[in-house]
C-alpha cells in the first residue's frame, strides 16, 4: 500500500431527482464503503448506481443527504477538491496525448514539478505494467491497455478514493476476466478505498469485500459477498445474485410444501402460512425417471419436465418445469448431464439438496 492512509466513505440518505416531482433516480440511499476495501454497487440497469457514483464524485448535486469522506462532509465540495480518481467504461483518454501525457494530466493541473511528474508517471506505468508503451497514443493500444492507462491516470494524483463505473464493461469476456484479476492485484498494491459499479454479479462477488445491492434507486441489501449470497434479504436479491429460483408454497406440519416437494420450514412459520422457497441452480440434483419410478430424496423429489437446456462450458443450464407450473433454473455438471441422457420434453425427478425458506408475503 502506498502513501496516505485509506479513507472510508459514508453516504447518508442521498436522494436525487432529475425531474421535479418525478421518481427519484436515487432514493434515501445510505451505506458505508469501508476504508481500504473494494465496495461494489451491484444492480440492474437504471437502479441508480452511476448516479450514486457521480454524487460521490461531485459531478451531480444531491437533493438531500450527505457524502462523508473520512468523516468529513464533502457534499458541497467541488470535484477537484474531493481528491477522487475516476475511471469510466468508455476510455475517456485524450486521443492527441501520449500515454505518458495522459497519465501526467492530473499532475500538471496540480502544478507538480517536472521531475516529480516524470517520476510519478514512471511509477504508474510500472504499476499498470505498461512501461514499454509510454510513448504510444491511445489509438495504438488495445481496449484493455487503454483501461489500464485510465487507471494509471486516476491513481497518479494519489486519490483518497477510486471510483470505477463499469471499467471493464466495453471489453470482451476474456479481457474482462483477466482485468478483474489485475484489478485485484492492483488494489492489494495500492490499498485505495474503491467503489466499483457493475451489473455483473460474478465480478462483484469475486472482487469486492463489501457489496451494496441496488434496486430501483434504493439499497436492497448491503454486506460481505458471502452474506449476500448465503442469506439474501429479499426475493429480488436472491434472484439477482446467484440466479436463484423463487417458488411459492405453504406450511404444513412444520414443513414448507411446494406441490410434492417439501423442505424444512423456519420454526416461526405457522400452519397454512405462505412461504417463498429460494433454490440455487446447483442445489438441485436431477434423477432420470425410469418407468415412472424414482428413489425419493430427503425432501421428496419432484417429477418435472426438461423445458430447455444449454451447455455452457463445464456445465449445462437446464430449465425445468414443475407440476405447479413454476420454472426452475438448474446447473448440472456436463458429465453428470451426459450420463442422464435426457432430451427436451423428457421427464426427470428434481431433488432439492438445500433451499432457503422465507416466511411472509414478499412482493417481487
Ligand atoms: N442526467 C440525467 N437526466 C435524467 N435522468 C437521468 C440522468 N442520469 C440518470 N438518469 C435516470 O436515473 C435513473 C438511474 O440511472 P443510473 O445511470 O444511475 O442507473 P444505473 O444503475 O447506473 O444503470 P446502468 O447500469 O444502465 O448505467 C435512470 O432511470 C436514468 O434514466
Amino acid at each position: 500500500m502506498e502513501g496516505a492512509r485509506a479513507m472510508s466513505v459514508v453516504v447518508e440518505s442521498l436522494t436525487k431527482r432529475f425531474t421535479a416531482g418525478g421518481t427519484p433516480a436515487v432514493s434515501d440511499v445510505s451505506f458505508q464503503a469501508p476504508a481500504g476495501a473494494i465496495t461494489t454497487l451491484l444492480g440492474p440497469s437504471g437502479a441508480g448506481k452511476s448516479t450514486i457514483l457521480r454524487l460521490i464524485a461531485g459531478l451531480e448535486l444531491p437533493d438531500a443527504g450527505r457524502v462523508l469522506i473520512d468523516g468529513v462532509d464533502c457534499t458541497e465540495l467541488s470535484v477537484q477538491r474531493r481528491g477522487i480518481g475516476v475511471v469510466f467504461q468508455s476510455y475517456a483518454l485524450f486521443k492527441h496525448m501520449t500515454v505518458r501525457e495522459n497519465i501526467a494530466f492530473g499532475l500538471n493541473v496540480r502544478k507538480q514539478s517536472r521531475s516529480e511528474t516524470e517520476a510519478r508517471v514512471d511509477e504508474m506505468l510500472k504499476l499498470v505494467q505498461l512501461e514499454e508503451l509510454g510513448h504510444r497514443y491511445p489509438g495504438q493500444l488495445s481496449g484493455g491497455q487503454r483501461q489500464r492507462v485510465a487507471f494509471a491516470r486516476a491513481l497518479a494524483i494519489r486519490p483518497k478514493l477510486l471510483l470505477l463505473d463499469e471499467p471493464f464493461g466495453a471489453l470482451d469476456t476474456r479481457v474482462r476476466v483477466e482485468l478483474r484479476e489485475w484489478l485485484h492485484e492492483l488494489h492489494v498494491q495500492t490499498g485505495v478505498t474503491t467503489l466499483l459499479v457493475t451489473h455483473d454479479q460474478e465480478e462483484a462477488l469475486e472482487i469486492s469485500q463489501h457489496v451494496v445491492i441496488m434496486e430501483a434507486g434504493r439499497v436492497a441489501q448491503a454486506g460481505p459477498p458471502a452474506e449476500i449470497y448465503d442469506r439474501p434479504a429479499t426475493p429480488f436479491v436472491a434472484s439477482f445474485v446467484g440466479g436463484t429460483s423463487v417458488l411459492s408454497g405453504h406450511v404444513r406440519e412444520g414443513r414448507a410444501h411446494l406441490g410434492s416437494l417439501h423442505v424444512a420450514a423456519p420454526a416461526t412459520a405457522r400452519e397454512g402460512e405462505a412461504v417463498r422457497v429460494f433454490v440455487r441452480p446447483h442445489d438441485i440434483k436431477l434423477v432420470k425417471t425410469v418407468g415412472g419410478n424414482h428413489v425419493n430424496g430427503a425432501n421428496g423429489a419432484v417429477p418435472s419436465r426438461v423445458e430447455r437446456f444449454k451447455p455452457v462450458g463445464g456445465y449445462v443450464k437446464v430449465l425445468l418445469k414443475l407440476p405447479s407450473g413454476d420454472t426452475v433454473a438448474v446447473e448440472v455438471p456436463r458429465s453428470e448431464f451426459d450420463q442422464l441422457g435426457v432430451a427436451e420434453g423428457d421427464s426427470v425427478q428434481a431433488d432439492v439438496r438445500t433451499a432457503s425458506v422465507f416466511v411472509g408475503d414478499f412482493s417481487i
